[in-house]
This record gives C-alpha cells, structure tokens and sequence, in this order.
C-alpha cells in the first residue's frame, strides 16, 4: 500500500496533466507500443500548443524509446526531480520517460522481482518532472499483471483523470485476451475509452490498397458484444515499420535517428497516419467531459 508521503508525492504531480490514458492489451505482440507512439504523436500533431507525455512502464520490454528516435538518450536529474526527454524539434512539447534511459547498455534488459518493479513505477509516478500537460500517455506491458495494479494504486488520488485504450489484433486468441483486459478495467472501475484492432488487414506497398489477407473484423465485433466504443481498425503497415525502425537510427534507411519533426513529417504519409487520426478524433470526443464510457 502506498503511505501518505507518496500518495502526496505523486498528486502533486500528476494534478497538472490533465487527462491519463493508459494503453492496454492482453496478449504481447498485438502493436500495443507502436499505438502508444502513435497516439502521442497525433495527440501532439493535433494542435500547435498540445503538450504530451509519454510513460513507458513495460519495464521488461521498453520500446516508446526507440520508437520516438530519442533511444540512447540521458535522463537529467534536477533538484525537482527527472527531466523528461524531449523529442528533438518538439519545443519541449513532446516528452518520454521510459526505464529504457536508465539502463547502462542497449538491449540489457532489466530482470526485477514485484517489490524492485512496483518501487520504479512509483517513482515515476512521483519523481517526473512534466509540468502542465494536457496527456499523458502510458505504455504499459501486456496482459494485467502486478505493474497494472502498482500503476492504478499510486495513481488513485488522479482516478477521475485516467482512462484505458484497449489494443488487439482479429485473431480469435487475441480477442479472447481483450476479455481478460475487460475484467481487468472492471475490476478496477477504470474506464474505457475503447478498443483499436490493430494488423487487421494489409497495407500493398506497392499501390496502398487494403487487403484482408487475415481474418478481420473481431475487434470491432467485440466491442458491439461488450458495449464497448469502437475506435478504429489499423493494418499491416509496411511504412509504419521502417519509419519506427529508421527513428532509433537502426533501420535500412536510417539517417542515425530522426527529431520528433522529421518523424512526424514521415508519418504523416504514411498509410496508419490518415486512420490514426480519425482515431484519435473519436478518442478525444469521448474523453471530455465524462470519461465513464464502459458502464457494464
Ligand atoms: N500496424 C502495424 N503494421 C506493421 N507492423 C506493426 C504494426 N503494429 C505493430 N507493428 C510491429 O509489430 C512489432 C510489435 O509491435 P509492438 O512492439 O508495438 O507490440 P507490443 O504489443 O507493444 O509488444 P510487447 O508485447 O513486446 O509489448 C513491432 O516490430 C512493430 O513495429
Ligand atoms: S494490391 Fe495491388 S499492387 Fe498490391 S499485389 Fe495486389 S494488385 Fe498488386
């Protein structure tokens, strides 16, 4: 349980960011980091003043780093606590904080009981130093294990302000995953603002036609079932993979990493970009002002 010191540590910060969304999946592998990315990208692209935060909490398996080209980075420690890192070229209107910074050699990864986990969440909770933002975005790792409930304990003094994404792709095995996430959310009364069913088809790198090699379709039935806000669908985006790849400085038509600008510049042609945003359209109506969408 948290004590009154932290409580009060992390309200003091989290009381100037005004909306949390917290991106789920119950099964890894269905794109859960790349929609995080994504979701900060477009909710900063949105407007010209929207400041965004994004919180990587998949301790075992960091990636919003990568992703965001600011891999390699280092966390600076104020007298007020960790600086976030901005993306280059975001006027400081686009920060990161991920464990991936703290680790000393890329690709080390960090193998740590419940206690070590639950500890740095709460410090990022508590110790990040993001000033107003309008949201945070939280990356967290699949399925709903013990950093779920760590994150939702600490963070309970700003409960009114969260809200999840929940993240599948079409397969049967995937879907029944997403119920595990739903027992989850309601267990906890978190609301949710809906599901995205990501990979769901296939994106022609040749003439950008959509074909539904996979089966398609299940997210958006589920979410009719569960009385669920349908977000939208995503497909298999060759573009989206080497703009994520190229922005770390690791993929074939890297220039060594690119600032948050050039990737958003990049990403914007991209097919994902155009279905993103109508995502985040819907997403964005639906949190304001009652963030209570799944009733059940
Ligand atoms: N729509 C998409 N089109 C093409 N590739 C995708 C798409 N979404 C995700 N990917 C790729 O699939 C891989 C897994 O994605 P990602 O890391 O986002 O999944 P995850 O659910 O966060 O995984 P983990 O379980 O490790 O946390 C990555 O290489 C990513 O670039
Ligand atoms: S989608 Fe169009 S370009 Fe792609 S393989 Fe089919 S016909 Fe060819």
């Amino acid at each position: 349980m948290a004590n009154d010191q932290e409580t009060t540590a992390v309200s003091r910060r989290l009381n100037s960011i005004k909306h949390i969304i917290i991106v789920l999946s119950g099964k890894g592998g269905v794109g859960k980091s790349s929609v995080s990315a994504q979701l900060a990208l477009n909710l900063y692209a949105a407007s010209p003043t929207a400041r965004v935060g994004i919180l990587d909490v998949d301790l075992t398996g960091p990636s919003i780093p990568r992703m965001l080209g600011v891999d390699g980075h280092a966390v600076h420690q104020s007298s007020d606590g960790w600086v976030p890192v901005y993306a280059d070229g975001a006027q400081g209107r686009l920060g990161c904080m991920s464990v991936g910074f703290l680790v000393k050699n890329k690709g080390d990864s960090v193998v740590w009981r419940g206690p070590k986990k639950n500890g740095m969440i709460r410090q990022f909770l508590s110790d990040v130093r993001w000033g107003d933002l309008d949201y945070l975005v939280i990356d967290t790792p699949p399925g709903t294990s013990d950093e779920h409930l760590s994150l939702l304990e600490h963070m309970s003094p700003v409960y009114p302000k969260l809200s999840a994404v929940i993240v599948t792709t079409p397969q049967a095995v995937a879907l029944m995953d997403v119920m595990k996430c739903l027992s989850f959310t309601r267990a906890t009364n978190l609301p949710v603002l809906g599901l995205i069913e990501n990979m769901s088809g296939y994106v022609c790198p040749c003439c950008g036609e959509v074909s539904n090699v996979f089966s398609t379709g299940g997210g958006k039935d589920m979410a009719e079932r569960e009385g669920l806000p349908f977000l939208g669908s995503l497909p298999v985006d060759t573009e989206l993979v080497t703009l994520l790849d190229a922005a770390s400085g690791g993929g074939e038509d890297s220039t060594g990493g690119s600032g948050a600008f050039e990737l958003l510049v990049r990403y914007e042609k991209t097919p994902s970009a155009k279905l993103f945003r109508e995502i985040v359209s819907t997403l964005t109506r639906n949190l304001a002002p009652d963030q209570s969408i799944d009733s059940k």
